[in-house]
């Protein structure tokens, strides 16, 4: 069974990746195994080392969306890219709109050793 890190990683790591063109969520989105029985709607992938976003969860905590207090935001802004569904997209043709970002970032960490295991926004 994957692990919740495990999956925050397949979810949101690509330290090496980035867009080098508007196909990169389209492709990206089926290799990370987000376009199975539906096509999910949001998603970030991050182009920071894994240690570099492992360490967001030593900063202070913060507020999550969903009300929980264990949330934590990026110190600076960090290379990201958006996949956001495109209103012409038909499930199983997952149709994503790439875009490019420098943001800050807030995570969910939790477990022991204590590491990422939910993207909450970009900010
Ligand atoms: N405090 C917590 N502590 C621990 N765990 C927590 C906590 N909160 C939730 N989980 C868990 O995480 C799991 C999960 O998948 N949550 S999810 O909201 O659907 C993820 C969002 C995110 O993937 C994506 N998104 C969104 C915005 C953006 O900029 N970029 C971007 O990528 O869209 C998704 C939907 O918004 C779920 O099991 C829930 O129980």
């Amino acid at each position: 069974k994957e692990s919740r890190a495990m999956k925050f990683q397949r979810q949101h790591m690509d330290p090496d990746g980035h867009p080098s063109n508007s196909s990169y969520c389209n492709q990206m989105m089926r290799r990370r195994k987000m376009t199975e029985g539906r096509c999910k709607p949001v998603n970030t992938f991050v182009h920071e080392p894994l240690v570099d976003v492992q360490a967001i969860c030593l900063q202070g905590n913060i507020t999550c969306k969903n009300g929980q207090p264990n949330c934590h935001k990026s110190s600076s802004s960090m290379n990201i890219t958006d996949c956001r569904l495109t209103n012409g997209s038909k499930y199983p043709n997952c149709a994503y709109r790439t875009s490019q970002k420098e943001r800050q970032i807030i995570v969910a960490c939790e477990g022991n050793p204590y590491v990422p295991v939910h993207f909450d926004a970009a900010v």
